[in-house]
């Protein structure tokens, strides 16, 4: 790994008797996609404000750019861009004015501004809604637009907590589409997310984190190959038939999963799987073969789903 930008060591969040983050350790290189993902409540958003140095941490140690946050806050805030979770832009106020006012807080010159507020609000696609207020925004507009602030002062590494949670599926490609755009121009992105697809679509490597401690750490593929299969089936009988079916499925791929509403088989060759449920005589209401993925390696690691 080229030169960590992040380094965490035993890094720890205790609250009361509860670890909310319990000694994790991790590296983040520079312009490197790097995930956090888990379910909610595994620890996540602590995770990201102790980097972002608005949380002390009671244990462990971090640097970021090498600089630890707990004690040079302001300097380590210079170098990110952060992206909580919930929008906190001024309603009241124009798309632009958001931009150019988060500008000032940074010190920066309103002749600089007027220009980056431009170039910004081109990168957001909200060339043309400059002038509205921020309440008139979508959901999707006013997640594109807080990215577009916190970028404003350059930063080389973006924070981005649950970036798309809560948009609808157009939005999510929208907007992940502008973090492409990031990554391809080499900045850092640190993301947390329980979205499966989102950490495959968007993570070069991630840390698969569940009750505030790393289950695993890897590249998607690499997670995937070692902790599943290649394939699953998904077959559905109804509940009342479920206890009914398993012990006859045991034997047919490498390992099975019992959720509420679906068996899950886990197998390199899901249609061979499927051609020996129907030979032993057993009849699905569905049956879907599929490839493997995070959520697959997130219930083997744990036991759970990842949403709810
Ligand atoms: N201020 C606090 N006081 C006490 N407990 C807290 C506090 N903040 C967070 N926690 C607890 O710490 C744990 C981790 O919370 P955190 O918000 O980091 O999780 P998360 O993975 O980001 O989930 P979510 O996606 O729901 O935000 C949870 O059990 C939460 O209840």
């Amino acid at each position: 790994m080229s030169e960590p930008v992040i380094v965490a060591r035993g890094l720890t969040k205790v609250y009361g008797q509860t670890a909310a983050v319990d000694g994790i350790d991790f590296e983040i290189a520079r312009g490197e996609s790097f995930g956090l993902l888990g379910p909610n409540g595994a620890g996540k958003s602590t995770t990201m404000r102790m980097i972002g140095g608005t949380l002390q941490r009671t244990g462990g140690s971090m640097l970021v750019a090498g600089l630890d946050p707990a004690e040079r806050g302001p300097e380590v805030r210079a170098h990110l861009g952060v992206v909580p979770q919930q929008d906190n832009l001024d309603e009241e106020l124009s798309v632009r004015d958001n931009l150019i006012i988060y500008g000032r807080y940074f010190g920066l010159p309103y002749s600089y501004l007027r220009a980056k507020a431009d170039e910004l609000l081109e990168f957001a696609q909200l060339t043309d809604r400059g002038t509205a207020k921020v309440g008139s925004l979508s959901g999707g507009m006013k997640r594109r637009l807080t990215i577009a602030r916190s970028l404003v002062n350059e930063p080389k590494v973006l924070l981005l907590d649950e970036p798309t949670t809560g948009l609808d599926p157009q939005a999510r490609h929208v907007l992940w589409d502008r973090l492409f755009r990031l990554k391809e121009v080499g900045v850092t992105l640190v993301v947390t997310t329980h979205f499966m697809d989102e950490a495959e679509q968007l993570c070069d490597r991630l840390v698969v984190i569940d009750r505030g401690r790393i289950m695993a750490e890897g590249t998607p593929r690499q997670l995937i190959r070692e902790h599943s299969t290649r394939e699953v089936l998904e077959v559905r009988f109804g509940a009342d038939r479920n206890a009914a079916v398993v012990a006859q499925l045991e034997d047919i791929g490498s390992r099975i999963e019992v959720l509420p509403d679906r068996i899950l088989v886990y197998t390199d060759d899901g249609e061979a799987a499927l051609e020996a449920v129907a030979a032993r005589g057993l009849s699905p209401i569905t049956s879907l073969v599929r490839r493997s993925s995070l959520e697959d390696v997130f219930l083997r690691l744990t036991g759970r789903s990842l949403v709810d």
